[in-house]
């Protein structure tokens, strides 16, 4: 066979003909003199359908060979001795392969000048060195992919480009043992308390037993890994904890229901059992926050990568047209769930393998939502993204404690799953045919998850149940919702719809942990999340209270004599402040007096027959239409600093989001406790949701204050302060605390107002205020947007934070009832915080003090009239130039 004809490169499968008998050379370990060194083979035959070459070594020893790994161990052999095979050349790929492959083969007149620049083929030390190193660190690789097809053999599991390697017959052997061994551990399991642990120590013994009878050398794949850390010589060994007492718990019966009374579960009892269970929400502003936080970063790289995303692809197509090349259109990776997932872990660090939570999990309400399973992942909540069971494995909780169950999800991907809400027969894990037709294919066993729920009835430990539910906030339309602890009940032992078995686990919700929000999930759809709103409102007082201004409407409902109130019917006081028909006609103020507020300006106001003090501005005409789509909101409404911000796509964003109405049905009602009208919604908002714009007239700060006081002769209860705030705000992250620096505007609800303005004040807010610039670039007066900050289900009132010093301030102190409220931390914090708000509206010039007011007074008249006289000298200027051209012109 000529020399020239074995060149090949990496692109190109060498013929089997033409490489059958030639020398291979790989390193080993040796079992006898426990060093590596290298082994020489042959090539023996090859599998074409896999493309895979067998390799006899020296020893007698064989092993299958991808073609591609296997071209350096032909050029190893080739440089190592020239004489005993000709060479393979990688030729056509670059300087790479030339400087790996080191050839002695006489070159072709094609590649000469490849064959010229190559090394040598003296063996040398170092490229020795180096050529073992790569091959050591491929034959790793190809041991993982070789470990994980047969673990996994399934289609999907293969590495992409390299065919699953053939079973050796021994392999073979030793695989059907090990079929055989889980067999006869799966029916041992029916008979016995703890058949896994049995079957288990019978597999890995045999296992052991024949690796030592065949006497088979280490792979390096293996011999690395038990370097780092596994059983092997030199490896630190592991630590284990000193053994408790150990915990015996009769195995449930199948079939059979086990109820215990709150407070006598078995796990309490069982000694050295270390796991909390926690069956009361905590949710403390720690645990709140915590995950909050969690969540906002989350979001914050859910957005950042659907923004690169689309970055990449349009750069793409400027790419493909500067070329004058149209290829195929470039499509966005559609999973930003999971990019954001890996890059909490990646940059943040994020443990989410850290301690799982038995109970309720800290800072996770019952109805909370969240709109991917990467984000409850990311959360410590439900720490695994694809399987439907997260557990505490085997003997983790106490010397022999089972595996139990702490979340179980409910996403309609089993058909034998009857779903009755507060009752389900919940199918265990297994057998699922989750790429295709989600049928069930194949028998489960009791392993893993389904072990764990055996686990929850022995010890009775109860499970979070979460349901996926519909929902066009998220991003594949749909939620998961959390529905509070269930006990796992009874199991059994069925054969399913596909005649299939199945492990199936009764779980029933606790008592006494509120309605339940969720609706039933059924196999393969996710149904609509029931409307919790009661079709028939009582106690409509105004049915849109707008006016038809919004969108949707705003009805007023005082349904407060239901619950046995006062009057025991509607009061009806609608606050007489929705009329906003002439707002129409003011918009051509819009952008003119936010510029400045100018003495003409003034002068031209007092013409039209306004008072100075009111210039009318209202972002009304921007609020229209629907919102965008939930979760991508926190970065999408943009501080003040719209053009500096490194994403050109936010900035469009931005506009998507506040320009259009709310989505949400909003509606005012009367609040029980004495705090007037309060807002809440129909719909769930999503965290980030833009709920609304507060609306209102926007004055001159300063003249709002005259107008307050000597005009009105009110309480400024409706007075939005628009001071700048910080441009990092922008994340919801800020408690919503009016700043320091001054403002010049404010936005007023007095008179005219909007469902924004009738938000109420919380401690413990669920909304935020987020300023935002969009027709204009005066960073005086942004647009007030309020967002969520958390999931809001229906029903609960939107709520604002005022600043602590303003609800201080409120007659008969706050009554929000929120657990850190300030009216509950005693009244010195009380009267400082009214002292405080005292002060500061004393240092804007309303303080108490008779002289300071009148001096402020004095001050605005005299401003004024400073105003005037310019007015007048511009006029008379004017009137001067315009008398000079007619002279002028006359002459
Ligand atoms: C912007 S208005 C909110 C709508 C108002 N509740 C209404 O009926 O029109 C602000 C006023 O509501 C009342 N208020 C808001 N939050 C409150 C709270 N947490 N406790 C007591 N009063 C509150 C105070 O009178 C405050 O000046």
């Amino acid at each position: 066979m000529a020399a020239d004809s074995l060149r090949w490169t990496v692109d190109t499968m060498p013929p089997f003909q033409e490489i059958e008998g030639r020398l291979v050379i790989k390193d080993f370990r040796d079992e006898e003199t426990k060093k590596v060194r290298p082994f020489k083979g042959t090539v023996k035959s090859f599998d074409a359908k896999r493309k895979w070459y067998r390799v006899v070594y020296e020893d007698g020893d064989s092993e299958d060979v991808w073609w591609k790994d296997l071209l350096p161990l032909l050029q190893r052999a080739a440089a190592a001795s020239p004489t005993a095979a000709p060479a393979a050349v990688c030729a056509g790929t670059g300087g790479k392969q030339g400087s790996r492959g080191s050839s002695a083969a006489a070159p072709s007149p094609a590649s000469r000048s490849q064959q010229l620049a190559a090394p040598a083929a003296v063996p040398d030390m170092q490229q020795h060195k180096e050529q073992t190193a790569k091959q050591q660190h491929k034959a790793k690789a190809a041991g993982k992919q070789a470990a994980a097809a047969s673990k996994k053999p399934t289609a999907a599991k293969e590495p992409v480009g390299r065919p699953p390697r053939p079973r050796t017959e021994e392999e073979e052997l030793a695989a059907a043992k090990k079929a055989k061994d889980k067999q006869a551990g799966k029916k041992a399991l029916h008979a016995s308390s703890q058949p896994k642990k049995r079957s288990k120590g019978k597999d890995s013994e045999g296992q052991g037993g024949e690796r030592k009878a065949a006497g088979k050398k280490r792979k390096p794949a293996a011999a690395a890994k038990e370097g780092a850390g596994g059983t092997g010589e030199g490896a630190p060994k592991r630590r284990r904890k000193p053994a408790g007492p150990k915990i015996e718990l009769p195995v449930p019966k199948l079939g059979q229901e086990y109820v215990y009374e709150p407070g006598q579960e078995p796990w309490r009892s069982v000694p050295g059992f270390s796991w909390e269970v926690k069956d009361e929400p905590d949710l403390s502003a720690a645990a709140v926050n915590r995950l909050r936080n969690v969540q906002r970063t989350y979001n914050k790289y859910y957005i950042q990568a659907e923004v690169d995303e689309k970055v990449r692809v349009e750069a793409v197509l400027a790419d493909q047209k500067a070329r004058g090349k149209f290829g195929k259109e470039p499509r966005p990776a559609n999973r930003p769930d999971r990019a954001a997932e890996s890059r909490m872990v990646n940059v943040e660090k994020l443990a989410i393998r850290g301690q799982r939570v038995a109970g309720h999990y800290p800072g996770w309400d019952i109805g909370s939502r969240a709109y991917s399973r990467s984000e409850l992942c990311c959360m410590g909540f439900h720490r695994v993204p694809i399987a439907g069971i997260d557990f505490v494995g085997a003997g983790k909780a106490g010397n022999g404690a089972p595996p139990f169950a702490t979340s179980v999800m409910v996403s309609g991907w089993y058909q034998d799953d009857s779903d009755n809400g507060a009752e389900l027969w919940y199918t265990g894990e297994g057998g699922n045919d989750l790429l295709h037709g989600r049928n069930q294919v194949a028998d489960q066993s009791l392993q893993r998850g389904n072990a764990a729920l055996q686990g929850n009835i022995m010890l009775g430990i109860p499970v979070r149940v979460t349901r996926k539910q519909k929902d066009p906030h998220g991003h594949y339309g749909c939620c998961y919702l959390y529905d509070g602890l269930y006990d796992v009940v009874a199991m059994r032992h069925v054969k399913g719809k596909e005649q299939t078995w199945v492990y199936q686990f009764l779980l029933r919700r606790r008592k006494g942990q509120g309605p339940l929000l969720s609706e039933r999930v059924e196999w393969g759809g996710i149904a609509a999340a029931r409307a919790i709103v009661p079709k028939t409102r009582q106690g409509v007082v105004d049915l849109d209270i707008s006016r038809g201004k919004e969108e949707r409407p705003v009805a007023a409902i005082d349904d407060t004599w239901l619950a046995g109130g006062a009057d025991h019917e509607p009061q009806g006081d609608i606050p007489p402040c929705t009329g906003l028909d002439d707002i129409a006609d003011e918009r051509q103020l819009v952008g003119k007096v936010v510029r400045g507020i100018n003495a003409e300006r003034i002068a031209e106001l007092r013409e039209q027959g306004y008072t100075p003090a009111v210039q009318y501005i209202t972002q009304y005409e921007f609020v229209g239409r629907a919102a965008a789509k939930a979760g991508q909101l926190a970065q999408a409404v943009l501080p003040l600093e719209l053009k500096t911000h490194p994403q050109p796509y936010l900035a469009k964003l931005n506009h998507a989001v506040t320009q259009r109405a709310s989505k949400y049905r909003l509606e005012i009602f009367k609040t029980r406790n004495g705090r007037g009208w309060g807002v809440r919604s129909l719909d769930t908002i999503p965290q980030f949701g833009f709920v609304v714009a507060y609306v209102g007239e926007v004055y001159d700060a300063e003249e709002h204050e005259h107008l307050v006081r000597t005009v009105e002769e009110q309480d400024a209860e409706y007075t939005f302060d628009m001071a700048p705030r910080p441009d990092t705000n922008w994340d919801g992250t800020e408690k919503v605390v009016p700043d320091q620096a001054k403002a010049e505007f404010v936005a007023c609800g007095l008179r005219k107002r909007n469902v924004g303005a009738f938000l109420n004040h919380s401690c413990a807010p669920n909304c935020f205020v987020q300023p935002v610039l969009d027709t204009h670039h005066d960073r005086r007066c942004p647009k007030i947007c309020i967002f969520a900050s958390e999931n809001i289900a229906p029903m609960t009132e939107l709520t604002l934070d005022y600043g602590e010093a303003y609800a201080a301030g409120f007659q008969g102190g706050c009554k929000c009832g929120a657990a850190d409220c300030i009216s509950l931390r005693g009244p010195q914090a009380a009267a400082g915080h009214q002292r405080q708000a005292q002060e500061d509206s004393a240092g804007e010039g309303d303080g108490e003090d008779g002289e300071e007011e009148e001096e402020a007074e004095e001050v605005v008249v005299e401003e004024e009239e400073e105003v005037e006289e310019v007015v007048e000298e511009e006029e008379e200027e004017v009137e001067e130039v315009m008398e000079k051209k007619n002279k002028e012109g006359g002459v």
